[in-house]
């Protein structure tokens, strides 16, 4: 991988084919010390090489769908070496950023938008009379999701010169689920009709015309036709259809995408491809190696196995709560194993629903379910649920529906960096009449609050935790109200979820200075129970609230506009959280460094409080 040429377009198909492996080889190779998105990264390698071949991608726009499958494309632009600082701080990004290069024509990182961005983008080019390509490149599970539909559907009847490349390889995270999927999966077996054609048509020819025979062949061949190549939905919709074909031939792949070029409207390129491709373990197992920890490379084994963690804990106890009641259903968009459902889906695969990845129709469709008397837990993580902001008010809030929303992933998340933390949605929860939002901070009170989210809770409810294990805050408070945890005259620490464990470390190390604290761990954030909190800011007159969470309606704001409206003064503050820009990526523990959230800094700032210099 010493050379790698700037321009791909003169390479031979021999040429580009030993590219492949050698890009191949260093994607296992980087990704088994960094961890990432392999098994994608390794299924697109052909087509990211033929594109390459064929266009120019810093003045053509190939706009990736999610952006998982990009690290090829990252090497051939001039990120080879960087590879080595993947998805850590200050290294390159796990996702396309246009501020990496310039080959990285848009920002990705939630799935299903890249049509819709990509005919944008062919829009602006012809009224600007610009002269580049437009591709987008998206997957089949990223198919599954209602906005690529919006989006092929305004591209057909646009008419607009547009290749859209997919990247068909029969699997999401977990299989590929829904109807279309299905409608792919025909599709795919296009080629042995193809086959099966030419031999019916050997055989008719010694066989006379007309006749019984002919007319009882003729019969089988068309009902063979109907199940093997229906009609297809692109073209339908006014898209040509191309394929499908066999996406680890780069050769193939790079004259029908020389073809698709010349052609004067939207082309849709359909590619089969083989998730995992060229790496065993991850070809046998494409689930385990999508998004991978460091791993060995020669058994395929991971060097740190996950440990507990609050998703395998809502698991269980999922479980658990669908044995004691026949009305509770589990409900994923397409995040089946990292929520921590994939024993749920084996011991009750009636009561659950994969729906892909479609958070909207999924609060949609619980929405249905609860208002006719189901009990169902929509289990998301709380960056993908923002797509479902407007089912949240429309379709559950408005009826009061009994929906469980059980947000994972809240918080910063790490290496996945600014389009996944899951940042928002405790202040968007709190906009949403009626809702209530729980926040656990060890695994039991998890447990307790789902049991009382699902059997308790009348309307709109949501848990949110998040991701890994818990912290040293193990005692369950048994209480969905603010609790006073420990007592002190000088300060309000306030805190939910498992910020409780650095507030808890900013105190011990405030007593080193004869500063004692009241700490307030809010276990509902929404509505929130404000008399502790009075009673001590009454006291204390020192108020100081950390979150991960933006600045833009966290708790410390709804809490120093419901102290002034109650004539309670604070006369001095910090409210400390991930304030009003989009955090990077890197460990979960260097972040909270970044954003002052970790007990050292939150302990410095505290101090300043209480009217000390920085120390
Ligand atoms: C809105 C949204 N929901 C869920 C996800 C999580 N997610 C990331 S990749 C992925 C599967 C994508 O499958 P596909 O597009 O077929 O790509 P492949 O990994 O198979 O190459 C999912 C569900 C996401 N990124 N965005
Ligand atoms: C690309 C994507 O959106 C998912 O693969 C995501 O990275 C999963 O995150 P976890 O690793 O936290 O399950
Ligand atoms: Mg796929």
């Amino acid at each position: 991988m010493d050379h790698i040429p700037d321009d791909l377009s003169g390479l031979s198909d021999s040429e580009a084919t030993a590219l492949c492996e050698l890009l191949r080889a260093r994607l296992i190779d980087t990704v088994s010390r960094t961890g990432g998105h392999l098994a994608s990264s390794l299924g697109a390698v052909e087509i990211i090489v033929a594109i390459h071949r064929v266009f120019h991608t810093s003045q053509d726009r190939l706009v990736f769908d999610v952006g998982h499958q990009c690290y090829a494309h990252k090497i051939l632009t001039g990120r080879n070496e960087a590879m080595e600082t993947l998805r850590t701080l200050g290294g390159i990004a796990g996702f396309p950023k246009p501020s990496e290069s310039d080959c990285d024509a848009f920002v990705a990182g939630h799935a299903s938008n890249s049509v819709s961005v990509a005919i944008g983008m062919a829009r602006a080019r012809t009224l600007q009379k610009g002269k580049y390509h437009v591709l987008a490149l998206i997957g089949d599970g990223a198919l599954s999701g209602g906005m690529a539909y919006e989006g092929l559907s305004d591209a057909g009847d646009s008419g607009e010169p547009l290749i859209v490349i997919l990247n068909d390889n029969g699997m999401s995270i977990t299989k590929s689920v829904g109807g279309v999927a299905d409608h792919l999966a025909r599709q795919r077996l296009k080629p042995q009709y193809l086959r099966f054609k030419k031999g019916y048509r050997k055989v008719m020819s010694v066989l006379p015309l007309g006749g019984h025979i002919y007319n009882v062949t003729h019969k089988v061949k068309t009902a063979i036709k109907e199940t093997l190549l229906p009609c297809s939905l692109f073209e339908d919709m006014g898209i040509t259809y191309l394929g499908p074909v066999d996406g680890h031939d780069v050769k193939r792949l790079t004259r029908l995408l020389n073809y698709a070029k010349e052609l004067d409207g939207p082309v849709l390129l359909h590619v089969r491809t083989v998730k995992g491709k060229g790496y065993s373990p991850a070809e046998r197992n494409p689930d385990r190696f999508h998004g991978v920890g460091r791993f060995c490379v020669e058994t395929g084994e991971l060097l740190h196995p996950a440990g507990p963690n609050f998703s395998s804990v809502f698991g269980q106890t999922m479980c658990q709560l669908a044995e004691e009641d026949g009305a509770v259903c589990a409900i994923t968009a397409a995040m089946q194993s990292g929520t921590g459902l994939d024993q749920f889906a084996q011991q009750f695969p009636e009561r659950f629903f994969d729906v892909g990845i479609a958070e909207g129709h999924a609060v949609a469709m619980a929405a249905g379910m609860a208002k006719q008397g189901m009990k169902p837990v929509f289990a998301v993580y709380s960056s993908f649920l923002q797509r479902a902001y407007d089912m949240l008010i429309h379709d559950i809030a408005l009826q009061q529906l009994h929906v469980v929303l059980a947000v994972d992933r809240a918080g910063l998340v790490g290496e996945d960096g600014e389009t996944h933390h899951g940042v928002f949605d405790a202040a968007f929860l709190d906009t949403i009449p009626g809702m209530t939002v729980l926040c656990p901070s060890n695994f039991q009170e998890l447990r307790s609050m789902l049991r009382y989210a699902v059997f308790q809770v009348p309307g709109p409810v949501a848990i949110r935790y998040p991701k890994g294990n818990e912290g040293t805050f193990q005692s369950d408070t048994g209480s969905v109200k603010s609790c006073l945890l420990q007592e002190g005259k000088d300060i309000t620490l306030i805190g939910y979820g498992m910020m409780i464990n650095q507030l808890l470390e900013c105190a011990d190390r405030l007593v080193e200075h004869g500063i004692h604290a009241d700490i307030i761990k809010l276990n509902c954030i929404t509505p929130i129970d404000l008399e502790p909190i009075a009673a001590s800011v009454k006291k204390t007159k020192r108020l100081f609230c950390a979150e991960d969470s933006i600045m833009a309606n966290c708790v410390g704001q709804r809490l120093l506009s419901a102290l002034a409206l109650r004539g309670i003064s604070v006369e001095r503050g910090a409210l400390v959280n991930t304030g009003s820009t989009f955090v990077t990526h890197g460990t979960v523990s260097q972040l909270q460094e970044l954003c002052g959230l970790d007990g050292a800094h939150l302990y410095q700032q505290a101090l300043e409080v209480c009217g000390y210099g920085k120390q």
